[in-house]
């Protein structure tokens, strides 16, 4: 879904360069505020089998290469993983269907599940709304497949919830040497292109974003991938995903309901 990403992306972009609030991110009133929180109670958890899958959550900075792994980890099966379809109040195109790319909706509908909280992230690119609704994702995990989303740092209180039990996995830049090497060949997508070479520059401001958010979020990560060679990327997301489903892991004691006397 080239259009979704390239919108979001972009509307994300605009965002953190301007002060202006064009993307905008849920914030839930679900278990306490952990941010604010620098001790919270864990507990271990297991999967039972019947249960839906964990939500499988990636985040890192922007040009890193979520996207990449996202689309490379669905592709390689996708009858067990999917993404969630997201919410448009744009036209569809010719070949577009609703509930295939897109969710088509009309602009009060959107406005209405803004209202009722219903999006971890939301966005206006070029006049049109663009998000993610819980009820997308939910709609994936229903049928049984694991669904993996990207998403902003801020909305990982979003997806931290008893519900979705999200696994959050931070694609983390190489130094940068590793970074010249490896994208030698690869594009990214700007403001201004929709795809030139990686500069210098690009990689800094890789650099300079990923200490932010590891400053700010790194006790949420269930799992950090440096994406160096994509190829080993790819496998660590891989059994990352696999272990998340199938292995202990510790997450807030506020996503197992209490039993009585506990
Ligand atoms: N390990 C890698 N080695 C070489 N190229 C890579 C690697 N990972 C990603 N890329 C390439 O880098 C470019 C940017 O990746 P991608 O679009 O996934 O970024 P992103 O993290 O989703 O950023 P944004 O949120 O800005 O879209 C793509 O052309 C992708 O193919």
């Amino acid at each position: 879904m080239p259009g979704f990403r390239q919108s979001i992306r972009l509307c994300r972009r605009r965002f953190h360069s301007t002060t202006q609030p064009s993307c905008h991110i849920r914030c839930p009133s679900s278990c306490n505020n952990a941010l604010n929180n620098p001790y919270e109670e864990v507990v271990r958890y297991q999967r039972h089998p019947e249960d839906t899958h964990r939500l499988i959550t990636l985040l890192g900075p922007s040009g890193v290469g979520v996207n990449e792994l996202r689309r490379r980890l669905i592709e390689m099966n996708p009858n067990i993983f999917q993404g969630a379809i997201p919410h448009t109040t744009r036209s569809p195109r010719g070949y577009e269907e609703s509930g295939r790319e897109y969710y088509f909706t009309s602009r009060e509908i959107f406005d209405n599940m803004v209202y009722n909280n219903r999006f971890f992230e939301f966005g206006e690119y070029k006049g049109s709304l663009y998000g993610t609704s819980i009820d997308a994702v939910k709609e994936v995990l229903n049928s049984g497949k694991i669904c993996i989303i990207d998403i902003e740092p801020n909305a990982i209180q979003a997806v931290r919830t008893h519900e979705l039990r999200a696994y959050i996995i931070y694609v983390k830049p190489p130094p940068l040497e590793r970074l010249r090497e490896t994208r030698q060949d690869s594009y990214i997508t700007t403001d201004y292109y929709v795809n030139r070479p990686f500069k210098d520059e690009d990689f800094q401001e890789m650099e300079e974003s990923a200490r932010k958010i590891e400053a700010q979020y790194w006790q949420f990560f269930d799992q950090v991938i440096v994406n160096d060679e994509l190829q080993d990327s790819c496998v660590q997301l891989l059994t990352a995903v696999q272990r998340s489903q199938d292995e202990p892991q510790w997450v807030p004691a506020c996503w197992i309901r209490p039993t009585a006397g506990s």
